[in-house]
């Protein structure tokens, strides 16, 4: 069996590339990350029985392409990257690796909260600049935490907070009541969490109905003293009303991971200083990098036992 890495960031791991290439001799890599474009992609994959992928676009044009395609595992969680209905219409099996990540996007998560509530990036922005201004900002215990999304990371967030004694509301499509009775929270409308959180934390993949979820009016609806924090995906968050809201203080404050277009070169926004912001790493722990390569080849060797 052919298989091809795309993503770069499997074969920073020479334990993984090793593991892999014991069950798959045959490997084409791409730890140079020198697929640029589409044209590029289906020249990699066009003889691939098998693929990893992390956040490349794999779209109808590249998998009519690709026919010897089988399956495509990925190497993460979030799947907005893929056309799951081609792939199903096609025959392409998806390999997912769901809570391989979970607990390092919520320690991120966590980092991030406690970041904004007690201003510590402001506190070292400052400080770089050889200011000493003393500003502890409020305590994270007892305040009110409003998450969008109950799923492997939103419950590992809930169970990090559990020292710090919040109310949790959480928004979600389903609302199974005995999971919410195991993890202590409320299941609550967008409206009143808006109303209500001290910090907002979105856990929901990117689609048609979490796009711009949060923009202008819900900013407006939020406390002043609010912070948002967002490790899913950029496009849920509408970053120019973000802009506006960090700029006007509609809001207190917002802690980005996730970005509309990555790298951001959104260098206005980055520069807020009531923003605190990551590269994208929450779902790259040492140990995460791991997890998830291990489901991506778990994934191949059930995929190609048959
Ligand atoms: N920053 C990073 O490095 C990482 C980011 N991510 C991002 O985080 C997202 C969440 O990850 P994870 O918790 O593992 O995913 P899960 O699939 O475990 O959970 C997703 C949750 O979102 C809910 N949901 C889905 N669509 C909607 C909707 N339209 N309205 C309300 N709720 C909805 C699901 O509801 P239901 O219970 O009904 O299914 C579920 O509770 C990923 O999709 C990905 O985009 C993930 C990993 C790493
Ligand atoms: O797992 C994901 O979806 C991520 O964003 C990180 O790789």
């Amino acid at each position: 069996m052919k298989i091809a890495v795309i993503t770069p960031l499997f074969s920073r791991s020479s334990e993984l590339m090793n593991e892999l290439t014991f069950h798959f001799p045959d490997v084409k890599n791409n730890a140079d990350n020198r697929l640029k474009t589409k044209k590029d992609i289906i020249a990699f994959l066009q003889d691939m029985d098998g693929a990893i992928v992390g956040r490349e676009e794999i779209d109808d044009e590249i998998l009519s392409a690709c026919p010897k395609l089988t399956i495509l595992s990925r190497y993460g969680v979030g799947l907005d990257n893929l056309d799951l209905d081609t792939m199903k219409k096609r025959g392409v099996k998806l390999g997912w690796s769901g809570g391989t990540n979970s607990n390092s996007v919520a320690e991120i998560t966590l980092s991030l909260m406690l970041s904004l509530i007690r201003n510590l990036h402001i506190a070292t922005t400052l400080l770089k600049q050889h200011v000493w201004k003393v500003n502890g900002g409020s305590e994270l215990t007892g305040k009110t935490i409003g998450l969008f999304g109950f799923g492997n990371i939103a419950k590992r967030v809930i169970e990090l907070l559990a020292p710090f004694h919040c109310t949790i509301l959480v928004f979600n499509r389903t609302q199974d009541e005995a999971e919410a009775q195991k993890y202590g929270i409320t299941f609550a409308s967008k409206e009143r969490i808006l109303e209500e959180a001290d910090i907002i934390s979105i856990h929901l993949p990117l689609t048609s109905e979490s796009k711009n979820l949060f923009s202008t009016a819900e900013f407006k609806a939020m406390k002043k003293s609010a912070f948002i924090i967002n490790t899913a995906r950029g496009g849920i968050i509408d970053e120019e009303a973000l802009k506006v809201a960090l700029k006007g203080g509609e809001i207190a404050g917002a802690g980005l991971e996730a970005f509309l277009a990555e790298p951001t070169q959104d260098w206005e926004l980055i520069d807020l200083p009531n923003l605190v912001c990551t590269p994208h790493l929450g779902g790259n722990s040492k140990e995460s990098i791991l997890a998830m390569g291990y489901s991506c080849i778990e994934h191949l060797k059930a995929h190609f036992a048959h």
